[in-house]
């Protein structure tokens, strides 16, 4: 990789000051604080008590004695402005918080894991929708309680199916990014990539929509209220605009006072939903890159296998269901990787390559079908490992170097904290230990300011100091199997050859066997031992690499090498490694 300048590492303003530097979400702000401090210094603003009834005072005019007049009944409207305000607050701050309780959790829980629980969830969260929201606090107001915080938090039960769907769609998306892949790969449990990833990403939807639920409250709750409902001892902002509308004709300013303060507090808090919208920038839905349902998988017990054996693979068997049967993508495929042995895994588009490796990673999804007579990682039998087993296993035992650099790296975090963070859950290491680790890998990967880019987000790196990271990472745990998926295929010609030049040294140092899965011979004839050719989910043929380009046994495999050498030279020089000797029959290096 060639020496790429990074950009200076801009502080991240935190999402309250880039909101506030939004005039508009200020002036929300300032709005609703007003509302919020007026409404609780009630006692200290007025003497009046809100249903205290003076009929000499029935529709007095604004006075000293009523600063905002008295309405049909004598009651002062200032108090009752006042303590209404509490009533409105406290209303819409309970839908809010009892939709989040009721959605959010269920939303979070089935999006990450779908299954039965998510099949559950929506079949009730369709009930609930399907319920008219008004009628329902009507009978509850009628047969349970007058009181309107109580039909607040029935409004949060109907309103938490909106909250769910949110939700669960946001953390769908997030939970099918390649890094939530990576972090899982990297052998962080469900909780943590839970927490460090699909949380985050969830948070900021969910304020929008809390700001839009409490407004809705606000609205509905006033509505209650002006049909004549709630205790009459309860002052609300709803409740007098139904007096002021029986007087509409002899004193319609009654009209103003709670018009106003509903409209600004509505308007203020659906205002500010919007410019914390645009403070977190677009927030359309992310695209879902693939659906997980249903793994099912089953393997013989590993049996005896070589010391120096460190992947064993028989008879895999990949295929996902189709509404017209069965599509199988992987069909039988056997290989073994010896320790300190790169094996490639080479074919066109669409052979399986991709399938292969992934079952041995536990990555597939979860609609995959896997079945393997053996599939035996360093004596353990992968395919009957737990999830927690997996994820231990996954990042120190296997690492793992994707095709993609920048998707695979979290946006919203540091290089540094994505590194660091696998170091102290594998190894244990605290976090001043990991991160000089880190500064040390990632200054071996070949990166000129370790420093400066521990410190980056992944947008201020190049693609080719992104693939360096990654692999930074894949290494940072001591893994003994690397597999890596086209891990130049992203990559411009020139940052290929040194990212490919860094793996093999690494995979030198390190003794590490590895899988490299590749449609390019060239990259076979730089790093690989042995090859193993795949076509339609087969191997067609495993033989040495040097075998491979001198005397390609299967015709496919010709076709293969033919199409290579036809699309110019080959970058790599067999005869340069370990072992090789005699130029290769028909090699254009
Ligand atoms: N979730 C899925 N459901 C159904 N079929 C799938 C799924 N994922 C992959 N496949 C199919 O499996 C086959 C093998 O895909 P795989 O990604 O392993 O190919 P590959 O050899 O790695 O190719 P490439 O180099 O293009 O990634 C393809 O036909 C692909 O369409």
């Amino acid at each position: 990789m060639t020496a790429v300048d990074v950009e200076p590492t801009p502080r991240r303003d935190r999402l309250p000051r880039r909101t506030l530097r939004d005039p508009l979400a200020a002036g929300c702000l300032a709005v609703l604080a007003l509302v919020i401090a007026a409404s609780l210094a009630a006692p200290l603003l007025t003497d009046y008590v809100p249903d205290h009834s003076v009929m000499a005072d029935t529709l007095a005019p604004a006075s000293d004695a009523h600063p905002l007049g008295a309405d049909g009944v004598g009651r002062d409207v200032l108090s009752r402005l006042l303590y209404g305000g509490r009533t409105s607050l406290l209303g819409g701050t309970l839908a809010v918080l009892v939709a989040f309780a009721v959605g959010g959790p269920l939303g979070v829980i089935s999006g990450f894991y779908r299954g039965w629980f998510d099949a559950v969830a929506g079949w009730i969260v369709n009930v609930i929708m399907a319920v008219p929201a008004i009628i329902v606090m009507l009978v509850v107001m009628a047969a349970v309680s007058q009181d309107l915080n109580v039909a607040m938090v029935v409004l949060g039960v109907i309103m938490a199916p909106m909250v769910f769907r949110l939700i669960r769609a946001s953390v769908i998306a997030v939970r099918e990014e390649l890094y939530v892949d990576a972090a899982r790969v990297s052998g962080l449990g469900d909780g943590r990539v839970m927490r460090r990833h699909v949380l985050p990403v969830v948070v900021a939807p969910s304020v929008i929509q809390a700001t839009q639920v409490f407004a809705v409250a606000i609205g509905i709750q006033a509505g209650l209220a002006f049909l004549g409902l709630g205790k009459a001892s309860q002052a609300s902002w709803g409740a007098m605009l139904g007096d002021a509308f029986t007087n509409i004709y002899n004193a319609p300013v009654l009209l103003l006072w709670p018009g106003v303060a509903m409209g600004l507090t509505i308007l203020a808090s659906s205002l500010l939903g919007n410019a914390v919208r645009d403070a977190l920038g677009p927030t359309g839905p992310r695209p879902v890159r693939k659906r997980r349902k249903r793994v099912v998988r089953q393997s013989a017990p590993a049996a005896d296998v070589p010391a120096d054996r460190l992947l064993t693979v028989e008879g895999l068997r990949v295929s996902y269901p189709k509404p017209d049967g069965e599509k199988s993508v992987v069909e039988g495929v056997s290989l073994t990787v010896a320790r300190g042995e790169v094996l490639g895994l080479v074919g066109e588009s669409g052979s399986g390559k991709s399938q292969t490796a992934f079952s041995v990673l536990g990555l597939l999804p979860d609609d995959a079908e896997v079945t393997a007579d053996r599939l035996a990682f360093d004596g353990q039998d992968l395919l009957g490992m737990d999830t927690a087993a997996l994820n231990r296993m996954r990042g120190h035992g296997i690492g793992y170097v994707p095709q993609e650099p920048m998707s695979n790296l979290d946006p919203c975090f540091r290089i540094g904290f994505q590194l660091v963070e696998p170091m102290r859950t594998h190894l244990g290491l605290s976090r001043a230990e990991a991160r000089s680790r880190a500064l040390g890998l990632l200054e071996r990967v070949g990166i000129p300011d370790p420093e400066r880019v521990f410190r980056s987000y992944p947008h201020q790196i190049s693609g080719g100091m992104a693939q360096r990271v990654l692999i930074a990472g894949a290494v940072s745990c001591d893994p003994r199997l690397l597999i890596a998926d086209e891990p130049t295929t992203a990559l411009d010609v020139t940052v290929q050859a040194e990212v490919l030049d860094l793996m093999r040294s690494l995979q030198q140092e390190h003794a590490m066997g590895m899988v490299l899965v590749t449609h390019d011979f060239g990259v076979v004839a730089d790093i690989c031992d042995r090859v193993a050719v795949m076509r339609g989910g087969r191997i067609v043929e495993t033989a040495p690499m040097r075998q491979i380009f001198a005397a390609p046994g299967h015709p496919y495999t010709r076709t293969l090498l033919a199409s290579t050498l036809d699309g110019g030279p080959v970058r790599g020089e067999p005869s340069a490694r370990p072992g090789a000797g005699e130029p290769l029959k028909g090699m254009t290096s």
